[in-house]
């Protein structure tokens, strides 16, 4: 007879490592019987219920992206980072909206020099390739976030396109399996794998390919090297290289946890829009990254989206759990991204010094409650994403 998962969660003090492995495809010839099948995917569950409900972060292992795949993702990345000339990553800047070439530029997709983020008001101590989901240039719900991205040149970097494209691929199969288990952990009884299937027909992604110099090399040898923020999304799988004391996460207490990576494993984080669809059952958690060693830091976040035109509010079964009375407001996701992403300019001199605080914003309402925003505003050529 099969043993019964878990049900109870144990307090955590470093983040939880959890096992995808049963939601894989290849899963099914794994165990015995379909009981065993079930039973080890509602163990899996039921671990992931503890560790959004009580960090909201944990390392995902069992996720069946290949370490060569993953490998050759951070070698690209560096390279590109390390290598590209000045000329090379200016050709694929991001332009503000229609300050591009021939009226080009969505305010998001491309290039961003070191410092040209702000995130809760502070220059950011990296530089980064943004790259969003390609939309047709004529598909209106998705104005202004049109178009294709702009690729490093295919002849100084053949391999770089192929190589993040694939690996987009394997992101997105992660991602619907990831999400199958998430809606487990939230409905286990009847099981019930399916509660966002409907959201995620077409899901929108945002990978971000990120480089951090050293806070060392920063005017001011110290500060941040990505503020503190939440994701506003769905899943961020966090691929990064082995540097430690980087990335830290908020615990309960308001203190940090370093998330160091850990071999073959992905770390990965619930977004805004779960914290939504769970009525706050599981938060988004906050976290920021301060790189104090000497060595060049890359990561490449993968930010799993629900489609660009779903509705999101709190669920049936969240509600059931938290009182029944909905904390947040109804939101398509879509707009509440370019709410996030273009609705908010604020005014910035051009040569700002890094981590210049800048002027207060408001934080928009979420469920009566003040939430951190994720925002991005353009002026003085500062781009200012505060997710
Ligand atoms: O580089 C990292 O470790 C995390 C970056 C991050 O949190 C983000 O881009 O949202
Ligand atoms: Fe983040």
């Amino acid at each position: 007879m099969a043993e019964k998962p878990p049900t109870a969660c144990t307090p955590q003090t470093a983040l939880p490592i959890i096992d995808l492995t049963p939601f894989l495809p290849i899963s099914t010839s794994l165990y015995s019987t379909p009981q065993a099948h079930l039973v080890a995917k509602l163990t899996t569950a039921a671990a992931l219920n503890c560790a959004c409900r009580d960090v909201g972060f944990f390392y995902l292992t069992g996720h069946g992206i290949p370490e060569e795949q993953r490998r050759t993702v951070l070698k690209e990345a560096r390279n590109w980072f390390i290598n590209a000339s000045k000329e090379e990553k200016e050709a694929i800047k991001r332009w503000d909206i229609g300050k591009g070439p021939g009226g080009a530029g969505d305010g998001a997709r491309g290039y961003q020099r070191v410092g040209e983020n702000v995130t809760g008001g502070l220059k950011d101590w990296h530089e980064a390739i943004d790259h969003y989901r390609p939309v047709p240039p004529t598909d209106p719900p998705y104005a202004p976030i049109h178009g294709p991205n702009p690729w490093p040149s295919l002849q100084t970097h053949p391999t770089f396109k192929p190589t993040f494209e694939s690996y987009t691929e394997s992101c997105l199969s992660l991602g619907h399996a990831l999400l199958r288990a998430l809606s487990l952990a939230l409905h286990p009884s009847p099981p019930k794998e399916d509660l966002f299937i409907e959201f995620l027909h077409n899901p929108f992604w945002v990978m971000r390919i990120i480089g951090y110099p050293p806070l060392s090399s920063s005017p001011e040898r110290e500060g941040v090297s990505c503020g503190e923020h939440t994701d506003y999304g769905c899943i961020t799988l966090l691929l990064a290289d082995n540097t430690r004391g980087a990335l830290q996460v908020r615990d309960k207490n308001g203190g940090w946890i370093n998330a160091d990576p850990l071999e073959g494993a992905y770390v990965v984080n619930i977004g805004d829009m779960l914290e939504r669809w769970t009525n706050g059952l599981w938060e988004s958690t906050r976290h920021r990254v301060v790189h104090g060693s000497g060595n060049y830091r890359v990561s490449v976040p993968f930010f799993f989206e629900p489609d660009w035109v779903a509705r999101i509010k709190p669920l049936e079964c969240c509600l059931a759990q938290t009182g029944g009375v909905p904390k947040y407001d109804e939101v398509m996701y879509g707009e509440h991204l370019l709410s996030m992403v273009l609705g908010n300019f604020m005014t910035v001199p051009p040569h700002t010094p890094p981590h210049t605080p800048l002027p207060a914003i408001e934080p928009p309402r979420v469920g009566g409650e003040k939430k951190a925003p994720a925002l991005s505003a353009e002026a003085g050529g500062v781009s200012i994403i505060i997710r």
